[in-house]
């Protein structure tokens, strides 16, 4: 039985080792969708686009702040996507037709918010583009 292990102060509360776990599954769960989406990678690629757009043109707060929610809410969309893909397999790996509406209406929502996210894209860069090709 240990009489001092348990009365000495440990270095992190258990709540805290908690949390940095939790970080942890959450990273793991991104570079797990990274590696096998390619839309992901794709949505990678297109976010270091973005980045360097709007650090060329230097679009205001505001701007960066569209920029930002769209390029979350995408990656959002298209990791619950991948989620709901994993679990779709999981319960039904045979065809069933829940399972491939299940799917596509996980894709529906994937293509509805990258179509948002290309609206604010275009709202925001594209009369900049136009104009330095038009100098
Ligand atoms: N178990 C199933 N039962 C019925 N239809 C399915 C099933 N699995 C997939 N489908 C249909 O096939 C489509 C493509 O499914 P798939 O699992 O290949 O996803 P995906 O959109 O190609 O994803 P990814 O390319 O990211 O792997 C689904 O959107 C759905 O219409």
């Amino acid at each position: 039985m240990p009489l001092v292990a348990d009365s000495q102060p440990r270095r992190f509360p258990a709540i805290l080792r908690q949390r940095a776990a939790s970080f942890g599954y959450a990273f793991r769960g991104v570079a797990a969708a990274l590696r096998t989406e390619v839309h992901l990678r794709l949505h990678a690629a297109a976010t270091l686009v973005v980045l360097g757009l709007g650090w060329y043109f230097k679009i205001t707060p505001g701007e960066w702040a569209a920029v930002a929610l769209s390029v979350g809410a995408v990656w959002c969309a298209e990791l619950m996507n991948t989620a709901i893909e994993a679990v779709v397999n999981l319960v039904s790996p045979e065809y069933h037709p829940l399972a491939g509406r299940a799917k596509d209406v996980a894709a529906g929502a994937v293509l509805v918010m990258a179509l948002a996210a290309l609206t604010v894209g275009l709202l925001v860069f594209a009369p900049r583009v136009w104009a330095l090709l038009g100098r």
